[in-house]
C-alpha cells in the first residue's frame, strides 16, 4: 500500500511539513501548489529535496477552472496548463489534478468537457504526463464523481483519468457502490478525508472541517471498500483541509494521518476478504476487558496524603512490591498502586508533573497481540529495565507521555499481583465501602488533542466513540467524548479544554500536561457506599441545593427521594431505560478527584447534564488556592 498526504493537511513551513510527512512514514506527498509558491527555492531543488527525504511526489494540485471555458478564456487555460506542465517536469511528478470548474463563465455539456480533456491529454502525453479529473462537491456543472467519470470515459485518452475524493462523494451522499464498476486503471489517485457530521455549506465544510479517516462521521470505510473492489492498488492519499490542523503540531498530525490510513486499510481488508491490500498482517482490534489498575507517582509526603485519601474511600493496603517502593491498594476488583521510587519512569513522571497517574493497566485478551497491533498502528512501545522478581509487562506510551500496560489471563501476567507483591495487612476492610470496579477513567487534555486520542483508542482497541458533548465551565467550554467497548466494561472519557482558565484547563496547566484527572468507581448501592465512606472519614463534594429543585421538577421525582439525594450530595440523571447516581470526592492538588457512580438499568451515559454543577462546586474549592475567578 502506497500512502501519501497533501501538504495542505498539516501545519508548518514547507520544509517542516515535508520533514514531518517523511518522519511519519508516508511514501509520498501531494504538492498543494500554494505551499510550493510560498517557498523560495527552484522547482528542481524542491523536487530533489523531497526525494532526498525518501518521498515521491504523487500529485501536483489543484489546477482550477479548466474545462468547458468559452473563448478567449479557453485558450488561456490551455496556456496556463502548459506552464504548470513545465513546473511539474521540473519538480519531477507526472500527475496533475484538475478539479471541476466553478467559474460562472464555464459552459456545461459533457462532450465539450470531454473534448477539452482529450486535447489536454494529447498535450500531457507529449511530455509523458497524466491528468486526473476530480468532481468538487460544489463544482458548477460537475459535482458528482459519476459525471466526472463520464467525462473521463468520453475523453477517451489513456493519460486522462479519474480522481476520487471521499469527501466530495460522501458529503453529497452519493452511493459509493457506483464506484465499483469503474475500471481500476482509470482511477489515477484516491484522496481520502473524513469530516464530522455538520449541516453546512459544502465548500465551507470541506475547506475547514475535514479530518483524518476515522476521526469524523463519514462512512469512509464503505468508500474505500468500493474503491478496493475495483482492484485499485494505487496511492491512498490524505487531503485534509482543517483549521485546527493548520495550527497543530506537524509531527503529531502527520502520525495521526498515517495511523488513520493503516487503520482504514486494515478494516477494509477484513470487510472485503477478496480484495488484496498490500499491508503487513496484524492482529485485529483488541477487545479491552477493563481497567486492571491505576498507578500514581508520588513523593513521600504526597504519597501519605494520597494514602489517606484512599483510606477515606474504603481502600486498604494489601501488597508491598518485592523490590520497589511501591504499594498496592485494593477494594472489590479495583487495584490502585502508589509508586514512590526515586528512579525509573514513575519518578520521571513525578518530577515532571508532581503527584499524578503515571500508568494505566488494561486487561486484554492477549497482551502480546495488543503490543503487536499497537506497533503496526505507530504507537510508541515503552520498555524499561525489568527489576528483580518483576514480570516484563508489555506497555506503550499513552496520553501525556503516560504509560499503558497490558495484562492478560493467558500468561503469568494474570498473576502479577501475586508474583510482584508480598501481602501486607490482614485484608481486613478490602471491601471497605462497596466499590466494585473502575467504571471509567477521565483524561483531561487540550481540545486539539481529542481527535488524536480518539483515533488512538479506536484504532488499536475494539471501541467506539460517543458523540461529543459540550460541558459548560464558567470560564469556557470543555468538550467531552467517551471511548467505550460494547459491553461497557471499558470506558474512558476524554475532556478537551479550550483554555487554561476552565477547571480542566487549570489541571493541565498546573500539572504540565494532559493526564487522568479523575477516576470513577462503581458501587451497586451508592447510598450504602456513601454511609460507609462517611464512616471512613470521606467528605463529599457539596452540590448546590438549587440543583435538586431542578431535578425534582425535571424528572418528576418524589420530593422525599429528591431530599435524600440533596442530603447526600448525590447527583442524578435518567435515560429512557436507566438511572445514574454520582457522588464526588473533594479535590486533590490542582483538581484531581474521585467519583463514585451507580448505574441502574441500562444507563449508558456519564451524567453530562450534571457536569456543569459538579464543576461549579469544585471551583468553589479551588478558588481560595488561587484559581482565577474567570
Ligand atoms: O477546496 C478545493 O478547492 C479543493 C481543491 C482540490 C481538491 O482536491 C479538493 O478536494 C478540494
Ligand atoms: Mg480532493
Amino acid at each position: 500500500m502506497k500512502t501519501s498526504i497533501a501538504t495542505v493537511s498539516i501545519s508548518g513551513e514547507f520544509q517542516e511539513k515535508l520533514a514531518a510527512i517523511a518522519a511519519a512514514g508516508f511514501d509520498g506527498v501531494e504538492i498543494f501548489e500554494n505551499d510550493f509558491l510560498a517557498f523560495d527555492e527552484s522547482p528542481r531543488d524542491v523536487g530533489n529535496m523531497i526525494r532526498d527525504k525518501g518521498l515521491e511526489i504523487t500529485l501536483f494540485q489543484p489546477f482550477r477552472d479548466f474545462e468547458g471555458m468559452p473563448e478567449p478564456q479557453r485558450a488561456r487555460t490551455f496556456d496556463r496548463a502548459e506552464r504548470k506542465f513545465d513546473l511539474m517536469q521540473e519538480l519531477g511528478t507526472d500527475l496533475m489534478l484538475v478539479c471541476s470548474n466553478v467559474s460562472p463563465v464555464s459552459l456545461g455539456g459533457i462532450d465539450r468537457l470531454a473534448a477539452d480533456f482529450h486535447e489536454l491529454g494529447e498535450r500531457a502525453a507529449r511530455r509523458g504526463l497524466r491528468v486526473g479529473y476530480e468532481a468538487l462537491a460544489w463544482g458548477r456543472h460537475i459535482n458528482d464523481h459519476r459525471d466526472a467519470w463520464e467525462v473521463v470515459r468520453r475523453a477517451d485518452h489513456p493519460d486522462i483519468g479519474l480522481i476520487l475524493d471521499s469527501f466530495h462523494t460522501l458529503a453529497r451522499r452519493i452511493d459509493v457502490d457506483s464506484i465499483r464498476s469503474i475500471p481500476a486503471d482509470r482511477i489515477f489517485i484516491v484522496q481520502l478525508a473524513d469530516a464530522p457530521k455538520f449541516d453546512m455549506d459544502l465548500l465551507h465544510w470541506s475547506r475547514h472541517y475535514r479530518n483524518m479517516p476515522g476521526e469524523g462521521d463519514l462512512p469512509v470505510t464503505d468508500f474505500l471498500r468500493a474503491v478496493a473492489a475495483t482492484g485499485y492498488a494505487g496511492v491512498l492519499s490524505l487531503e485534509i483541509f482543517n483549521d485546527q490542523f493548520r495550527g497543530g503540531s506537524p509531527r503529531s498530525i502527520a502520525v495521526d494521518g498515517h495511523r488513520s490510513l493503516i487503520y482504514l486499510a486494515d478494516r477494509v481488508r477484513r470487510l472485503e476478504p477478496d480484495v488484496k491490500i498490500d499491508l503487513p498482517a496484524m492482529p485485529d482490534r483488541i477487545e479491552p476487558k477493563g481497567i486492571e489498575f491505576v498507578e500514581f507517582a508520588a513523593n513521600e509526603a504526597e504519597a501519605e496524603e494520597l494514602a489517606a485519601m484512599f483510606r477515606t474511600l474504603g481502600f486498604a493496603p494489601t501488597g508491598k512490591h518485592v523490590s520497589k517502593d511501591v504499594t498496592l491498594w485494593q477494594q472489590g476488583g479495583i487495584h490502585l498502586v502508589i509508586n514512590k521510587e526515586r528512579e525509573g519512569f514513575a519518578h520521571s513522571a513525578y518530577i515532571l508533573h508532581g503527584t499524578c497517574v503515571c500508568d494505566i493497566g488494561l486487561k486484554v485478551e492477549d497482551a502480546a497481540a495488543t503490543i503487536e497491533r499497537a506497533r503496526h498502528l505507530l504507537a510508541d512501545i515503552f520498555e524499561q529495565p525489568v527489576g528483580p522478581g518483576e514480570l516484563s509487562i508489555p506497555a506503550i506510551r499513552g496520553l501525556g507521555g503516560g504509560i499503558m500496560h497490558f495484562i492478560d489471563d493467558k500468561t503469568d501476567l494474570a498473576r502479577v499481583w501475586d508474583i510482584e507483591f508480598q501481602p501486607i495487612g490482614d485484608g481486613e476492610g478490602r471491601n471497605g465501602a462497596g466499590l466494585t470496579r473502575i467504571d471509567h477513567l477521565a483524561q483531561t487534555m487540550d481540545y486539539e488533542e481529542l481527535l488524536t486520542w480518539a483515533l488512538f483508542y479506536t484504532s488499536i482497541f475494539r471501541t467506539a466513540k460517543t458523540p461529543m458533548v459540550d460541558v459548560v465551565d464558567p470560564a469556557g467550554l470543555v468538550r467531552s467524548q467517551a471511548i467505550e467497548n460494547a459491553s461497557g466494561s471499558f470506558r474512558i472519557t476524554m475532556n478537551g479544554a479550550e483554555n487554561q482558565r476552565t477547571f480542566a484547563g487549570h489541571f493541565i496547566a498546573e500539572n504540565f500536561g494532559s493526564a487522568v484527572q479523575h477516576i470513577a468507581f462503581a458501587s451497586d448501592d451508592i447510598f450504602l457506599t456513601r454511609e460507609k465512606l462517611i464512616a471512613c472519614g470521606f467528605r463529599p463534594l457539596q452540590i448546590s441545593a438549587n440543583y435538586y429543585d431542578d431535578i425534582e421538577a425535571r424528572f418528576g421525582l418524589d420530593p422525599e427521594f429528591a431530599d435524600r439525594l440533596r442530603e447526600a450530595d448525590i447527583l442524578y440523571d435518567r435515560e429512557e431505560d436507566g438511572e445514574y447516581f454520582q457522588l464526588y470526592s473533594p479535590i486533590y492538588g490542582e483538581g484531581f478527584f474521585f467519583e463514585i457512580v451507580e448505574r441502574r438499568g441500562n444507563y449508558r451515559g456519564y451524567g453530562a447534564a450534571n457536569a456543569q454543577f459538579r464543576i461549579a462546586a469544585q471551583r468553589r474549592l479551588l478558588r481560595p488556592k488561587g484559581m482565577p475567578k474567570k
